[in-house]
């Protein structure tokens, strides 16, 4: 099968949020029936043997990816939210981002030590957010399956962040740069 052109449904938008940035608009691929069904299927068929239990996805791009694979691989989601948004007992982990900081909490019955753990989102730039998110996976005791993006901002070196906190597999369906 030819490989899917998810490029062709990005748009890349300059300076925004802030000077610099090129901010990669992805919902006209979630708005295009096949683009948003390549995403997911592609992204679940790389870890479809993996075991995994739960996946993870991050507030608010992280819910639209991980929350359809979840489902595809017949796991569990765990939404890893932003402050004070989450109303019962969280643990928490604050990282940096390609603009500014933040952190994010998981509830605390959410993961247990038996879980394998799938970390899914719309995309890696820093790599602070799969770090923070790696970071949580070990906290609760349960094994990191990999990791799964749509894009990968290759330029800013993510995987070396990610190699320094987890030796679990990287795996992006585009990557930029
Ligand atoms: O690799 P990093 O440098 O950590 O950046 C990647 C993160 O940035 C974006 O989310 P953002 O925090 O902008 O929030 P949003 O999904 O609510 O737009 C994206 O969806 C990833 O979660
Ligand atoms: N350049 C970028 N485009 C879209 N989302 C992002 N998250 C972090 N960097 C980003």
């Amino acid at each position: 099968m030819a490989a899917y052109d998810f490029e062709r449904l990005i748009v890349d938008i300059p300076d925004y949020p802030e000077p610099g940035v090129v901010f990669k608009d992805i919902t006209p691929l979630f708005a295009d029936p096949e683009g948003f069904d390549a995403v997911v299927e592609s992204i679940a068929a790389r870890f479809a043997d993996a075991g995994v239990t739960k996946v993870i996805g991050a507030e608010a791009r992280g819910f639209m990816v991980g929350a359809p694979v979840a489902h595809r691989l017949g796991a569990g989601f765990v939404p890893a939210r932003k402050p004070g948004k989450l109303p019962r007992e969280t643990a928490s982990e604050s990282y940096a981002l390609e603009y500014g900081t933040d952190s994010l909490e998981i509830h605390l019955d959410a993961i247990s030590s038996d879980d394998v753990v799938l970390i899914v989102d719309d995309l890696v730039a820093t790599g602070g957010t799969a770090v923070a998110q790696a970071r949580l996976v070990e906290r609760f005791g349960a094994r990191l399956a990999g990791m799964g993006f749509l894009m990968e901002l290759a330029f800013l070196d993510p995987r070396k962040a990610i190699a320094e906190a987890t030796d679990a597999e990287v795996f992006s369906l585009v990557k930029v740069g």
